[in-house]
């Protein structure tokens, strides 16, 4: 049955279908997307699927056990669709969820299907061509495994096509994609952990700037946005990224994410030293604790994920400080702090009012800034086409660094524990809050926290407090500021000069004479770039606002009333 609507609208479709071996009233509200359905046995529980969570649509063919039994076999011919979609559960897990409709009139059948299908072919976000690099090593080894049996029947139910990469060694990604024919797709995914996510981000940044002839050893080049979003499967260690942008570490609702087709902006740190390149960081740069985990669990990889809490234990017991100075300057342009009680979620506030701004900017100088993504060419480098528009951004954004850098410095100086900025709140299965648990994904800033020489014991507060629901900030020797750049120089590299090229060379083991007993350790810390070590100690580092986007929604809130809307009437809600 269709309904009668003003011209130009679409109709709302609503019928009497079997659902089992029971009839139920289904309706798709063509103009909201929606479909709902009462379910007539499960205490008639009311089931509502956005269009856009809805993975697919097939006829089905009813098999001869289903036909011969209840209503069908009044049925000369019975006629059914199937409709996969999305379901929500707890702790942000996702759920593929499918259920049969079926009717005797072939006609009605078609009218849903058709009408379904030509929903989903509007969802113009969607991917339809992916290109996959697996590493087979990574985490505890089953990325391909996971790959083939979790991820790959989805891709194929939602009619995405894929390239897959079995990378053969580390940077095989990230290489790859500086050659590849970046245009045919509408998507780059990762299976692996933040190791490999790190290197389909820097292949495709780095992709991005080349092409657009930015050199990215200049700290203060405006960096060109990289609009191909990169799908993050996780199959490593930490899975830190997957986890702060989605809220759980699970291959099948990260397939779900990139199937629908969301958007998530993150922001990007460029990271460099004495005028060179060093990497993109976008979660964890910590130097101290987590740069001596990094450093120590590296010579551990056959353990797999147990190296880092083998190697957290063992340098937690070293309890060595550093010496240093750290200079920032802070994130004016933002509205949040890093003590706000809110955290970043699904269509945060404050993120966007920092993507208003960055297309302000664009705006300004004729570069549109593209809210959502559409076919392959446009999205990945649209405005290569406009290179005069680009140079006329890459100016204005030099004349707004150069202002930028006269800006307000702070200076600390002092003996550090730990040093950790983190763009986004670095939130996993190991600390589910997050090393800030109030950061943000897309707002252009990072939070720096400082960890002052302490006690073993007061380490251990402060650090058993990244792990549960209490402030971790909440010490006299812990200090965190949102930031939009800062520097580190240690004292090492100070006493040797401002040029710290060799100081990377002097390693552990080598302490304070006159002090045998105090930890202090006269060699440098190393610096843990989303886990992959740095060489040089002396940093610069520079957040570039909503630089690249994810296959993701951010978290969503958790949406307390689910029982009591499931259970309310489809004519309400309709
Ligand atoms: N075929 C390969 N052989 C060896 N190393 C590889 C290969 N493919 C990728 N790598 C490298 O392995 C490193 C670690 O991989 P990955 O991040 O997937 O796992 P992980 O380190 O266990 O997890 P996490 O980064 O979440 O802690 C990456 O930095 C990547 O460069
Ligand atoms: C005495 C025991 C100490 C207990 C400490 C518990 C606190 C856990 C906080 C974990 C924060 C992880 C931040 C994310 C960092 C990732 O970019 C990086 C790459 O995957 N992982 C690590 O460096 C791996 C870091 C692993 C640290 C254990
Ligand atoms: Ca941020």
């Amino acid at each position: 049955m269709e309904q009668q609507l003003p011209a130009g609208r679409r109709p709302r479709l609503v019928s009497s279908l079997g659902l089992g071996q029971r009839c139920c009233e289904v309706t798709l509200d063509q103009e909201r997307g929606l479909l709902a359905w009462r379910h007539p046995r499960r205490g008639g529980e009311n089931y509502f699927v956005p269009t856009s969570e809805i993975i697919a649509v097939e006829e089905t063919e009813l098999n001869k056990k289903q036909r011969n039994t209840g209503k069908w076999q009044k049925l000369a011919k019975p006629h059914a669709f199937t409709v996969y979609y999305v379901k929500k559960a707890r702790n942000h897990r996702w759920w593929c969820r499918d259920v049969t409709f079926w009717c005797g009139d072939e006609n009605l059948c078609n009218q849903w299907t058709q009408a379904l299908k030509e929903l989903l072919e509007m969802q113009k976000c969607r991917p339809k061509q992916l290109l996959v690099y697996i590493n087979p090593y990574g985490g505890k080894r089953q990325g391909k495994k996971i790959y083939e049996q979790k991820v790959a029947p989805l891709f194929s139910l939602a009619s995405i096509s894929t390239d897959v990469v079995i990378t053969e060694h580390a940077n095989h990604a990230k290489d790859n994609l500086f050659e590849v024919n970046i245009n045919k797709y509408d998507g780059v995914v990762c299976v692996g952990g933040d190791g490999m996510f790190s290197e389909v981000m820097h292949g495709l940044i780095g992709r991005m700037q080349k092409d657009s002839g930015i050199d990215q050893n200049n700290p203060k080049a405006p960096l060109v946005q990289c609009n191909i979003r990169i799908g993050i499967i996780p199959a490593g260690s930490t899975d830190c990224v997957c986890y702060s942008t989605v809220g759980i570490s699970d291959p099948v609702t990260s397939a779900l994410h990139i199937i629908v087709g969301d958007s998530q902006p993150l922001d990007v740190s460029s990271v460099h030293h004495n005028n060179t390149f060093l990497k993109y960081s976008v979660s964890l740069l910590g130097y101290g604790f987590y740069g001596d985990i990094l450093k120590d669990s590296e010579k551990k990889r056959w353990m797999g994920p147990m190296r880092y809490d083998y190697s957290g234990f063992k340098t937690f017991l070293s309890h060595h400080y550093y010496e240093g100075t750290i200079s920032f300057q802070p994130a004016k342009h933002t509205l949040g702090s890093p003590r706000d009680k809110d955290s970043c979620r699904t269509g945060c506030y404050i993120c966007k009012e920092s993507e208003q701004q960055l297309a302000e900017q664009q705006k300004k100088c004729g570069l549109k800034h593209e809210g959502t993504v559409s076919s392959k060419a446009e999205h990945v480098f649209s405005y290569m086409h406009r290179q005069d528009t680009v140079q006329t951004w890459l100016a204005t954004q030099r004349s707004r660094q150069t202002e930028e850098d006269e800006e307000e410095w702070k200076v600390i100086k002092g003996k550090f524990l730990a040093i950790n900025a983190v763009n986004m709140s670095c939130a996993c299965p190991r600390s589910p809050k997050g090393l800030s648990p109030a950061a943000h994904l897309a707002d252009g800033s990072a939070d720096l926290i400082l960890v002052r020489k302490c006690s073993r014991f007061d380490f251990l507060r402060h650090l058993v407090r990244n792990t549960n629901q209490d402030d971790q900030f909440d010490f006299s020797f812990v200090d965190v500021y949102r930031v939009k750049s800062f520097q580190f120089t240690s004292k090492l590299s100070e006493d040797n000069g401002s040029n710290v090229t060799d100081i990377g060379k002097k390693r552990f083991g080598q302490f304070c004479r006159d002090h045998p007993a105090c930890c202090c350790n006269i060699a440098d810390s190393t610096w843990n770039c989303d886990g992959e070590t740095l060489d040089s100690s002396a940093i610069e580092v520079r957040v570039h606002c909503q630089l690249m986007k994810l296959f993701a929604r951010g978290i969503e809130e958790n949406c307390k009333d689910e029982a009591a809307y499931s259970h309310s009437s489809i004519e309400h809600l309709l």
